[in-house]
């Protein structure tokens, strides 16, 4: 990414939760911050340019994948993932002053943060019909624009904080209280940020067709080097029926030995394999590696490999031992 200025954009407006994440990244404070009306458009303006990098929702741990974020950073022209940011999730239920819950016939939010919400909805405004918004902030300020056709949002309880104009009508309406959303930051493919020993690797991996064993095999060459899964969802390339990609997450960075092994191995398995990026992990966790899969074994065996090519005796001292023919 260039020095200065740097120029973030997030789904927006002001008040989402993706503009929470991006308010973690060190400099996004002083950066210029451009909102942007949905996941796609904001990817776009990494990709021509307009932007530096993009922070985009990727996972709940609710509702799963971020289907628009892993299909978009999965086509088109190539993008990294940066760093990774969480953010602990908490609605509010908002509404113009003098609206009481029993007068909501109709309610926006975001379709994420919705399916987060539907339990207490079901008990609270059973009656509510359901308006999907661009995110949960444009739905709560569309109520202040007054040109909507609804009648309460869901948001982040800062949107109420920061406007006087909404009232909040019940706090912490989310099914589950533990709800954190993964959020990555997105940007054009240059120098890879350093591997920290606490890493994740993103990669895309469309499956090879009519080949048994195919899935197996993909995950074979993570499995065989040690390399741990945090996510595998399987998305649609939309081309025709039956065609997927896999979407996975792996412990480690690709400088690490058995991670770009297991990189290797995926592309002999399915050339069209994009990697999507190496960055550090957001909670910290240390990568747990076995010693047979360690950067110093990879390089062992390599040397091990060199010395065969090039005539060296390369019998290792106990098979001389226990060998009658050695
Ligand atoms: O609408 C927002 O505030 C967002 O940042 C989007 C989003 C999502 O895509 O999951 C982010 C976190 C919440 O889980 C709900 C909505």
């Amino acid at each position: 990414m260039p020095a200065s200025p740097v120029t973030y954009t997030f789904l927006g407006p002001a008040g989402t939760f993706t503009e929470a994440a991006l308010l973690q990244v060190p400099d996004a404070a002083a950066a210029i911050r451009i909102p942007s009306s949905n996941v796609n458009t904001a990817l776009d303006k990494v990709r021509d340019g307009s932007a530096d990098a993009a922070m985009v929702p990727i996972e709940n741990s609710v509702e799963g994948g971020v289907s628009a974020t892993l299909d978009a950073i999965a086509t088109g022209k190539e993008l990294r993932i940066l760093r990774e940011a969480l953010v602990p999730i908490s609605f509010v239920l908002v509404a113009r002053p003098g609206t009481r819950i029993e007068d909501i016939r109709r309610i926006s939010t975001h379709s994420h943060a919705w399916a987060q919400c539907r339990l207490w909805a079901d008990h609270n405004i059973p009656n509510a019909e359901y308006i999907p918004g661009s995110s949960t902030a444009a739905a709560a300020m569309g109520l202040l624009e007054g040109d909507v056709h609804y009648d309460a949002a869901i948001c982040a309880p800062i949107v109420a904080t920061e406007q006087p104009g909404l009232t909040v009508l019940a706090e912490n309406i989310g099914d589950n209280p533990g709800a954190v959303t993964r959020f990555v930051l997105v940007g054009r493919p240059g120098e890879l940020p350093e591997p920290t020993g606490s890493d994740k690797t993103t990669v895309v991996v469309p499956l090879p067709e009519d080949r048994p064993g195919a899935l197996m095999e993909i995950l074979d060459q993570f499995a065989t080097r040690g390399v741990n899964l945090s996510r595998i969802e399987s998305r649609p390339t939309g081309q025709y029926l039956g065609h997927y990609f896999f979407s996975i997450d792996a412990d480690g960075h690709v400088a690490d030995a058995r991670m770009a092994d297991a990189l290797a191995g995926l592309h002999r398995i399915s050339p069209a394999t994009r990697f999507v990026g190496s960055y550090a992990r957001a909670d910290g966790h240390r990568t747990v590696v076995e010693p047979h899969t360690s950067d110093q074994a990879f390089r062992a065996a390599h040397a091990w490999v060199k010395d065969i090519l090039s005539g060296a005796s390369v019998v290792p001292e106990y098979t001389s031992k226990a060998s009658p023919t050695a």
